[in-house]
């Protein structure tokens, strides 16, 4: 094995674009980073430019390879924020509008008639998903009814529609190559995840074209090379996968009952369940943890759509924070919450609730609440989420998780993680690298270029680095999630 190449990764976030090169231990050598604009066009709208999604790609690309001898680079690795939707022209590769960002609730009115019309339980047993505007089906709907003559077009093959990753290697290849991955694909709403592919009635209910849909491909494999202009030499693409999916690799989260966590603008927590689909009950997510030669593995996942935004929002917005890492420091000051919830709906609430209708709310406020209490109880809203997936996940029969690993910008949180610990009465681990998207990106590849020889070659680059241990009184428990539901309760709609 040469584990002396290397292997560049991208890790096209939602708030951030990262280049990360790792070597074939997994362990970092040079990485790149750029924040991505926002843009907010009204409430419930979440747009990005896909002109700089692809210019701040290869910008970051170009200054991690510029710390290595880029001779040396094996492969290249791509993870992305999933969901977000783009459709561009195939000849020119011009995208005809921003993309339309996961976040983004535009969906929501054709939701509501799918299951106001009867299809929920189709599109769950297809797809897995729960009929909701978060994942991309509405919103190339809702491109392919706004832009004029899009929908004749697209079925000329005139259009491409696909992922983050899907666009990035368009462009990356030159245009040779439009693909997406059967991770990607699955959190479409057109993918059919036992058959593995584009799903023809569903298709039908969305009007979508196959002639505009990417091909499916493994999330390991010698995919296509990037053109020799961008990087000085053509690198060959050799893993792709959503940046959820691409966390579980990189946590080594391989056998079934293993459970990772990743905070980062949203948290998403997905739970192994190997060669078997597990249906929910708790309105949590069927999904594929990876799909490699041919063979999917699945996987639960619960989407909590705004845990970071929340600190970002008191940093930002509010000025309550100078930095993120301060919210750790105020949290501790306290010695308890105060009374103090905040539910951090800003978009909507994500399972198991799917209410894209409900809005923030701060709760219990009183004289003696300060900036502390804030940045604590914003803290504490992400364990709650997550607390209350793990449950659900318990409930449909995924086995008991040991522990929970997790990852993701938030992670460098040692407050939230020792909170987190108590509130789930299992320790919870942080590796040595909690860029285990990129990681994760960079292992994919690495197994499609040939540089391991399977998972299992793998497995030494997950170093743990601190496991917090559970210290929370039982009473202390139940009080605090008795606390946390009444604040949910009040920003559900009545009924
Ligand atoms: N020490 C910290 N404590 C709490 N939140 C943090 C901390 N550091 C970063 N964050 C939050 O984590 C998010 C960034 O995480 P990241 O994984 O980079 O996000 P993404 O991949 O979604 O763009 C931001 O929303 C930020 O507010
Ligand atoms: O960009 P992130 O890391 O917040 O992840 C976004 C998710 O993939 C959305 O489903």
């Amino acid at each position: 094995m040469i584990r002396d190449a290397l292997i560049l990764a991208i890790d096209q976030g939602t708030t951030s674009t990262r280049a990360m090169i790792f070597d074939g231990f997994g362990q970092p050598i040079a990485s790149a980073q750029k924040e991505l604009d926002q843009h907010y066009p009204g409430d419930g709208l979440v747009e990005h430019e896909a002109e700089d999604i692809w210019s701040d790609t290869l910008a970051v690309c170009r200054r991690a390879l510029a710390q290595v001898a880029v001779d040396k680079v094996l492969a290249v690795g791509i993870t992305n924020q999933r969901e977000t939707a783009v459709l561009w022209e195939r000849a020119s590769g011009r995208p005809l509008h921003r993309a339309i960002v996961w976040q983004d609730r535009r969906g929501a009115p054709l939701c509501q008639r799918l299951v106001a019309e009867g299809h929920e339980e189709m599109i769950r047993q297809r797809t897995g998903l729960v009929v909701d505007s978060y994942f991309s089906a509405t919103k190339l709907a809702w491109l392919l009814d706004t832009l004029p003559g899009a929908r004749e077009q697209a079925a000329r093959g005139e259009l491409c529609f696909g992922t983050v990753e899907s666009f990035l290697v368009f462009r990356l290849t030159g245009g040779a190559l439009h693909a997406t991955d059967a991770t990607n694909a699955a959190r479409t709403m057109l993918f059919n995840i036992h058959t593995q592919d584009w799903d023809d009635d569903l298709l039908a209910l969305f009007e979508v074209p196959r002639a505009v849909l990417p091909r499916v491909v493994d999330c390991a494999g010698r995919f296509a090379d990037t053109e020799a202009t961008f990087f000085g030499r053509p690198l060959p693409i050799c893993g792709l996968a959503g940046d959820q999916h691409a966390a579980m690799i990189g946590q080594l989260c391989t056998e079934p009952g293993m459970v990772k966590c990743t905070f980062g603008t949203g948290a998403f927590i997905l739970g192994n369940t190997g060669a078997t689909p597990l249906s929910s009950r708790n309105r949590l997510l069927t999904t594929l943890a990876y799909r490699l030669a041919g063979t999917p593995t699945y996987a639960l996942e619960g989407s909590i759509f705004n845990a970071g935004t929340a600190i970002k929002w008191l940093r930002d917005d509010l000025g309550v924070l100078r930095e993120a890492s301060e919210s750790a420091r105020l949290a501790a000051e306290l010695p308890d919450n105060g009374g103090v919830y905040m539910v951090p709906a800003f978009t909507g609430l994500g399972a198991p609730w799917w209410e894209p209708g409900a809005r923030g709310a701060i709760l219990g406020l009183s004289r003696a609440s300060g900036r502390a209490h804030l940045a604590r109880a914003a803290l504490e809203s992400v364990a709650f989420q997550t607390a209350d997936l793990l449950a659900a996940m318990a409930d449909d029969g995924l086995p008991d998780p040991p522990g929970l690993r997790v990852d993701g910008g938030m992670a460098a949180n040692d407050w939230m993680l020792g909170f987190l610990a108590g509130l789930l009465e299992r320790p919870v681990s942080r590796p040595a690298c909690i860029e285990t998207t990129a990681l994760g990106a960079a292992l994919l590849a690495g197994l499609g270029a040939g540089l391991y020889h399977g998972l299992a070659d793998m497995a030494s680059a997950w170093r743990d680095s601190r496991t917090f241990q559970p210290r929370m009184e039982a009473t202390r428990r139940r009080e605090l999630l008795a606390g946390w539901r009444e604040a949910v309760r009040r920003v559900l709609p009545a009924g």
